[in-house]
C-alpha cells in the first residue's frame, strides 16, 4: 500500500480521502532535518503554507510521486526541482478564493474602524469612544492591485458597499475589468487615487517589493493598504516608516517577508497597524475545500490517473500527451517568447499549425501556447488543466488556423499576438532530434535555439551596428553566447537575435535603442 506523508495541519476529511488508498501518517512541525530523514518512505507529501519543500527534501524523496499543496500558492515548493524528478505538484486553485477575498475585506473595516485595538481596551477595562472615531469605505477608492480570482471577488463585495473600484492587472483585459465593475489604470494612477489599495498578486520577481519607498510616497497621506496576498511584495522596513511619517494612514497585513514575523517595526505602531498570523485561508469552508481537492488528486495519482490541477504536468490524456510532448514544449516556449516580446495586455492569439502539425489534434497545443502566453502574469499557477479558462477570463481571444502548404519544416508553429503595445509574431520548429529552433521573427527569417536570457533588437542592417550592439552590452559586463541577424534584403530592416550568459541590468534596452539605426530592442527571459 502507498505511504502518504501529511505535514501540516489538513481537515480530517482530507485525510479520510486519502486513507481510502494509502496508509497515512500526519506528523506536523517537523524540522526540516527531520523531514529529510523520513520522507524516503513516503509516495505522496501533503502540506499547507507552513512546510517548506526544498530541493534538499524532494532529493530524498526518492518514492515520491506527488506533493499536494492544500492552498493556492507554491512558492513554499521548489516546483523546477520536483519537475525535474517527475513529481507532479498540485494544488487547489479556488478552494480558498472566498476565504481570502474576506479577509481582506474584514481587514479593510477593521483598520478603518481600529476594531482590534478598541477590542482591546475594552477587554482591558476601558470605554473610550474618542480614540477610535474611524473612517466610512462608502464612496472612497478602493485600488486593486491584481483582478484574478480573489481580487474579482473583493471587487464584487467592495462595490456592493459604495465603494469605487480601480484596478491594475498588466495582464487582463478592459473590457473584463469593466464586467467585473473596475476601471483598469496604470499603478501610478492607482496608488495616486485610491484611499484604500489591496493587492492579490502572486510573488514573482516583478512583484517583490512593488510597494516600496517610492511607490509609498505616491500614496494619499490618508491612503490604507491591505496585504493577504503574499509577503515580501510590500518592503515592510519602508511601510513601517510610511506610517510613522504619516505619509500613509496604516497598514493590515496577513502576510510577511518572514513568517513567523519575528521582530518588526510594524509590531511597534499603534491602530494604524493591523497585523494577522496568515490567516486568509483559514476558514472551516476553505478548509475543508483545499483538503478535499489536493486530497481527491493525490488519491487518483496514487491509483495512476491524471491530476486535474497539476501545476507541473499536463492533466490531459496521458497518450496524447506523449505523442505530442516535444510540440507541446515548443508551443510553451514560443508562447512565452511572444507573450513577453508584445509586453502587457495580449487581446489576441493567433495559431498557425503548419506543415504536418496541421493535420494534428491542436487542443493540446493551443493550451500549451496560452499556457507559456500566461506564464509571465501567473507563474506556476498556470497549468495545462486551467491555460484556457485563464486566458478566456483575461479577455484573450485565440484564433486558430492551419496550413498544411507551408514544408520549410516537417511541422511547424506560428503564433502572433496583438496587445495593448502592438503585433508581434514567432515561428518555430523542432529539429530531427527534438530540439526547438526559432525560426522566423516578426516576419524576418532567423534560425536560433532558444535561451534562457535572450535579446531581440529591430534596426537598419547598416556596417558598425553589431560592434556598437557588442561595445554596449560589454560596458555593463554582459556576455554575448551567440548572436543571429535575420533580414529580407540588404541594408534593409532587419533583427537582430542574441542569446545572452547572464540577464540584461535594468535600464539597459534604453541605452540601446539611443545606438544609432536601432530602432526597438527586447529582453526575453525563458
Ligand atoms: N493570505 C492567504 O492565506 C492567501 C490565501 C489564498 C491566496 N493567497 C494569495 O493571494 C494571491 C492572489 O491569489 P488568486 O487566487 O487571486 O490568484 P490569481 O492567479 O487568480 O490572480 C492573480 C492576478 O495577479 C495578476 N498579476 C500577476 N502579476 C502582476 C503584476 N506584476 N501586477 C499586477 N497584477 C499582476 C494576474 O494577472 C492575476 O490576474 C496569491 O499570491 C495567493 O498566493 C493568499
Ligand atoms: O495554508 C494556508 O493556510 C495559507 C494558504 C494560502 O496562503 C494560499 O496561498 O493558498
Amino acid at each position: 500500500m502507498s505511504k502518504v506523508l501529511v505535514s501540516d495541519p489538513i481537515d480530517q476529511v482530507g485525510v479520510d480521502i486519502l486513507s481510502q488508498v494509502a496508509t497515512v501518517d500526519v506528523k506536523t512541525g517537523l524540522k526540516p532535518e527531520e523531514l529529510i530523514e523520513i520522507i524516503g518512505e513516503y509516495d505522496a507529501l501533503m502540506i499547507r503554507s507552513g512546510t517548506r519543500v526544498t530541493q534538499e527534501i524532494i532529493e530524498a524523496g526518492t518514492q515520491l510521486k506527488i506533493i499536494g499543496r492544500a492552498g493556492v500558492g507554491v512558492d513554499n515548493v521548489d516546483v523546477p526541482a520536483a519537475t525535474r524528478k517527475g513529481i507532479v505538484v498540485v494544488n487547489s486553485p479556488e478552494g480558498n478564493t472566498i476565504a481570502a477575498a474576506e479577509h481582506a475585506l474584514a481587514m479593510m473595516l477593521s483598520l478603518s474602524r481600529h476594531i482590534p485595538d478598541a477590542n482591546a481596551s475594552v477587554k482591558s477595562g476601558e470605554w473610550d469612544r474618542k480614540t477610535f472615531v474611524g473612517a466610512e469605505v462608502y464612496k472612497k477608492t478602493l485600488g486593486i492591485v491584481g483582478l484574478g480570482k480573489i481580487g474579482s471577488h473583493v471587487a464584487a463585495v467592495a462595490k456592493a458597499m459604495g465603494m469605487k473600484l480601480l484596478a491594475y492587472d498588466p495582464f487582463i483585459s478592459t473590457e473584463r475589468a469593466e464586467q467585473i465593475g473596475c476601471q483598469l489604470v496604470e499603478l501610478d494612477l492607482l496608488l495616486q487615487q485610491a484611499d484604500y489599495i489591496t493587492l492579490h498578486i502572486p510573488k514573482t520577481p516583478e512583484t517583490t517589493h512593488l510597494i516600496n519607498t517610492e511607490r509609498l510616497s505616491k500614496m494619499k497621506p490618508s491612503a490604507r493598504i491591505i496585504n493577504c496576498a503574499r509577503g515580501g511584495i510590500i518592503d515592510e522596513e519602508a511601510l513601517a516608516v510610511a506610517i510613522k511619517e504619516g505619509k500613509i494612514s496604516g497598514a493590515a497585513l496577513d502576510v510577511f517577508e518572514k513568517e513567523p514575523i519575528g521582530e518588526s517595526s510594524l509590531k511597534a505602531l499603534g491602530k494604524e497597524v493591523v497585523l494577522t498570523p496568515h490567516l486568509g485561508a483559514s476558514t472551516t469552508e476553505a478548509q475543508v475545500n483545499v483538503a478535499i481537492d489536493v486530497a481527491e488528486q493525490i488519491r487518483d495519482v496514487l491509483l495512476g490517473l491524471p491530476a486535474r490541477s497539476a501545476v507541473n504536468i499536463p492533466g490531459l490524456n496521458p497518450d496524447v500527451i506523449e505523442e505530442l510532448k516535444p510540440y507541446m514544449q515548443l508551443a510553451e516556449t514560443l508562447g512565452n517568447l511572444v507573450g513577453q516580446l508584445a509586453g502587457g495586455r495580449v487581446e489576441l492569439l493567433n495559431i498557425r499549425l503548419q506543415g504536418e502539425l496541421a493535420t494534428n489534434r491542436s487542443q493540446p497545443l493551443v493550451v500549451a501556447s496560452l499556457k507559456g502566453l500566461l506564464y509571465k502574469a501567473l507563474r506556476e499557477r498556470v497549468n495545462y488543466v486551467n491555460a484556457s479558462i485563464e486566458a478566456k477570463e483575461r479577455g484573450i481571444r485565440v484564433i486558430e488556423t492551419r496550413d498544411a502548404a507551408v514544408q520549410d519544416y516537417a511541422g511547424s508553429l506560428h503564433l502572433e499576438a496583438t496587445g495593448s503595445l502592438g503585433t508581434h509574431a514567432v515561428t518555430g520548429a523542432l529539429l530531427g532530434d527534438g530540439e526547438i529552433r526559432l525560426t522566423n521573427l516578426d516576419g524576418f527569417p532567423i534560425n536560433v535555439p532558444p535561451s534562457q536570457h535572450m535579446l531581440f533588437t529591430l534596426h537598419r542592417d547598416m556596417p558598425g551596428i553589431i560592434g556598437k550592439l557588442g561595445s554596449l552590452l560589454g560596458s555593463f559586463n554582459v556576455n554575448i553566447a551567440s548572436m543571429q541577424v535575420g533580414r529580407k534584403i540588404v541594408r534593409g530592416d532587419a533583427v537582430m537575435v542574441l542569446s545572452l550568459d547572464d540577464p540584461l541590468p535594468d535600464g539597459i534596452l534604453s541605452e540601446i535603442t539611443k545606438v544609432p539605426g536601432i530602432r526597438d530592442a527586447y529582453t526575453v527571459t525563458l
